[in-house]
């Protein structure tokens, strides 16, 4: 008889291991080589990553860490070990974490569930909406870690959950538990990670997902079109990306008489420097000294009841393989 013992691999972005200049340069040096992410030929974007990008924005983006760094280590680190040690709780399978970029990396990650004897492998990459950016860099991740093998487990990958309704749900609690504290906004703002626009017109449905979550999320709230707003963050570079800009909107929210705002960016599973720092610090102050007077942040789901509720739903859908399986 053939053995059969399935685990999950968590998987998320990654972030440095430590909020100083060497550490960030390390991280955004293989983050940014990675053609998923910045699709430029390498003979053009190597000497501007290396001659202009890392020396200026390293130190730069180190500051910010160092603003929300905490006493486990970066907070992105810190939440997905969380959900890892959460979601291990309510399973027998065993359960690892890898990241894309930095530590603990995915060759770790895989090693470790295949010398516990895993013969079936769960890959779930915690991005919420599909990109290419991400999701595929997390296929391409795995692939690499297989090349050097002899063996290779079977392979599960469930490539988003933008409407799934354990996730809806989830959101849903989270917001209604922040309306309850802090009393129903003008406004409740869902700021979504951005990509490049010239990615969604060559095909990656990112944008589609973030509307279907959108959709989805002001149905299960009851919420109308100007109760409830999306937009995108976190831009790079100089080509279009992904509009409304977050940053941009959040300016022009008070003249339009919207003085009370709650954001929440439900396309992060975890809250990290984008969420901490970006949405929860640069844009609240965006926002009050525009004329705004009540911001507050919604947390990521991180390792909430309900999100690793949703996380075991979604894995043990292949916790029981089936027949002539491929992969
Ligand atoms: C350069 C292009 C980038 C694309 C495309 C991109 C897509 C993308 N990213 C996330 C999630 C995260 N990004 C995070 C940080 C981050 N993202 C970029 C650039 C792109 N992201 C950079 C350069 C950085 C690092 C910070 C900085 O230098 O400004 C993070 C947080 C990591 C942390 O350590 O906290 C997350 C998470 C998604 C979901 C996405 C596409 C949908
Ligand atoms: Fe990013
Ligand atoms: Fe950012």
């Amino acid at each position: 008889m053939t053995v059969d013992k399935p685990g999950v691999l968590l998987v998320n972005l990654g972030t440095p291991d430590a909020p100083t200049t060497a550490a960030v340069k390390r991280y955004l040096k293989q983050f940014l080589s990675d053609k998923r992410v910045v699709d430029v030929p390498d003979l053009f974007w190597q000497p501007i990553l290396r001659g202009a990008i890392l020396p200026f924005r390293s130190p730069r983006v180190a500051k910010l860490y160092a603003s929300v760094w905490m006493e486990g280590g970066s907070p992105l680190l810190v939440f997905s070990q969380q959900q890892r040690d959460a979601l291990a709780q309510k399973t027998d399978m065993p359960v690892a974490l890898g990241m894309s970029y930095g530590n603990p990396s995915l060759q770790h990650a895989v090693d470790t569930l295949l010398d516990q004897g895993v013969t079936r492998l769960i890959v779930l990459p915690l991005y919420p909406q599909f990109s290419s950016s991400t999701v595929s860099a997390v296929w391409d991740g795995l692939y690499n870690t297989f090349r050097k093998r002899r063996t290779m487990p079977a392979i599960k990958f469930i490539r988003d959950y933008a409407t799934h309704p354990h996730y809806i749900e989830a959101l849903k609690d989270s917001v209604q538990r922040s309306f309850a504290e802090h009393g129903k906004p003008d406004l409740l703002l869902l700021s979504f990670h951005g990509i490049p626009q010239r990615f969604a017109d060559q095909g990656d449905d990112y944008p589609k997902r973030c509307e279907q979550t959108y959709h989805a999320l002001a149905a299960a709230l009851g919420l109308s079109s100007e109760q409830i707003m999306m937009t995108y963050q976190s831009r790079f570079g100089r080509e279009p990306w992904l509009m409304p800009y977050t940053d941009e909107t959040i300016k022009t929210l008070p003249d339009k008489g919207i003085r009370h705002i709650q954001v929440m960016s439900p396309g992060f599973s975890a809250d990290c420097l984008e969420t901490l720092e970006e949405i929860s610090g640069e844009n609240r102050e965006y926002f009050m000294h525009a004329g705004g007077e009540s911001f507050h942040y919604i947390p990521a789901l991180n390792a909430d009841p309900l999100h690793i509720d949703m996380m075991l739903a979604l894995v043990n859908q292949f916790k029981w393989s089936q027949p002539n399986q491929i992969i």
